[in-house]
C-alpha cells in the first residue's frame, strides 16, 4: 500500500484529479496500434511515472493527456472535463526548455499569461512570476536572456513558466534527461521539493527507473504493441526522498522488479 505521497497525504484518501478510461490510439496509415485500453487515474497530491521501451507509446500517452492529440477511443476527464485541446489548467514541461532567445528570463515565464490573455494580465502576474523565480533560485537572472542561462538553470526557467498559470497537473516528458547527471539529480529533488509545496499532482515520462523510483508514488510500466500498462508498482519509500536512498534494498528491489517487467513484457 502506498502511504507516502508527494504531498504527504495518503493517496487513497486524496480526489481524482485526472482520470483515463480505456484510452486507445491508432495512427492513420498505421496497422499498429499505438495505445490499447489504458486506464488510470492520478489523485491529488500524488506522483506518478510511465516508463518502457523506446516506441511503447509514453509520448502518445502524453499528447492526449495534455490535449494536444485526441484518442482513438475512450476518455481523458480533468477535474471532472473531458480534455479534449489544450488547456491552462494542464502544466507541461519537455525535455528541451524552449525559452525564446529574444526574451528575458521573465518575459519567457509570463509568456503564456501574455499569449493567453494579454499584456495586462502578463504584467499583473509579474510579482507571482518574481516569487516562483527566487524560489527556483533564479533571482537575479529575471533580465538575462535564455543564452546566459545554464541547461539546469533553463529548465528552472521552464519549471517557473508552467507554474506561473497555477495548473492542476504537470505533465512532464522527460524534463531533465538533456542534463548532465550531477545537475539532474540536483532538479529531480528540486521538482520534489516545488511539488511538496504545491501539492502538486504530477506525471512524468522517463526512461529511468532510478528516477521513476526516486520520484513516484506510483510507476506504471508499459508494454509495447500495443503499448499497455502491463504492471502498476506502487513506490512505498518514506518522504522527502533523498539521493542516497538509490543505494537501500528497499530501492534495489523496487528497481529489480521494474527491469524485470521490461525485460519480459515490453519487447514482446
Ligand atoms: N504521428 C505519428 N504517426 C504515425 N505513427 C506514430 C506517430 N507518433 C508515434 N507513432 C508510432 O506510435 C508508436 C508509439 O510512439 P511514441 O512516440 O508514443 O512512443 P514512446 O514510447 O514515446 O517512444 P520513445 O521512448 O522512443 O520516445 C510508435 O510505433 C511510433 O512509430
Amino acid at each position: 500500500m502506498v502511504t507516502n505521497t508527494a504531498a504527504g497525504t495518503p493517496p487513497a484518501a486524496s480526489p481524482i484529479v485526472y482520470e483515463l478510461a480505456g484510452i486507445t490510439k491508432s495512427y492513420a496509415g498505421q496497422r499498429l496500434t499505438a495505445l490499447e485500453r489504458v486506464d488510470f487515474v492520478l489523485r491529488k497530491g500524488t506522483f506518478a511515472s510511465v516508463i518502457g521501451s523506446s516506441g511503447c507509446g509514453k509520448s502518445t500517452l502524453l499528447k492526449i493527456m495534455a490535449g494536444l492529440i485526441p484518442p482513438s477511443g475512450g476518455r481523458a476527464t480533468l477535474d471532472g472535463t473531458p480534455v479534449t485541446g489544450p488547456r491552462a489548467d494542464i502544466g507541461m514541461m519537455f525535455q528541451q526548455a524552449t525559452l525564446l532567445p529574444w526574451l528575458t528570463t521573465l518575459q519567457n515565464v509570463l509568456l503564456p499569461i501574455e499569449v493567453r490573455d494579454g499584456k495586462a494580465a502578463a504584467r499583473e502576474a509579474r510579482p507571482r512570476a518574481m516569487t516562483l523565480l527566487q524560489t527556483v533560485g533564479l533571482k537575479g537572472f529575471e533580465a538575462s536572456y535564455p543564452d546566459q542561462l545554464s541547461g539546469g538553470m533553463a529548465q528552472r526557467a521552464a519549471i517557473c513558466r508552467m507554474l506561473v498559470s497555477e495548473p492542476v497537473v504537470f505533465l512532464l516528458d522527460e524534463p531533465f534527461s538533456a542534463l548532465d547527471e550531477i545537475t539532474r539529480d540536483f532538479m529531480n529533488m528540486e521538482l520534489q521539493r516545488l511539488c511538496a509545496a504545491w501539492e502538486a499532482t504530477a506525471f512524468l515520462v522517463t526512461h529511468s527507473i532510478n528516477e521513476a523510483v526516486l520520484l513516484s508514488d506510483v510507476v506504471y510500466v508499459m508494454a509495447a504493441r500495443p503499448g499497455r500498462i502491463a504492471e502498476i508498482v506502487p513506490i512505498d519509500l518514506p518522504r522527502p526522498r533523498t539521493l542516497d536512498m538509490v543505494n537501500s534494498p528497499e530501492f534495489g528491489a523496487y528497481v529489480r522488479r521494474i527491469r524485470e517487467r521490461l525485460d519480459t513484457g515490453a519487447f514482446k
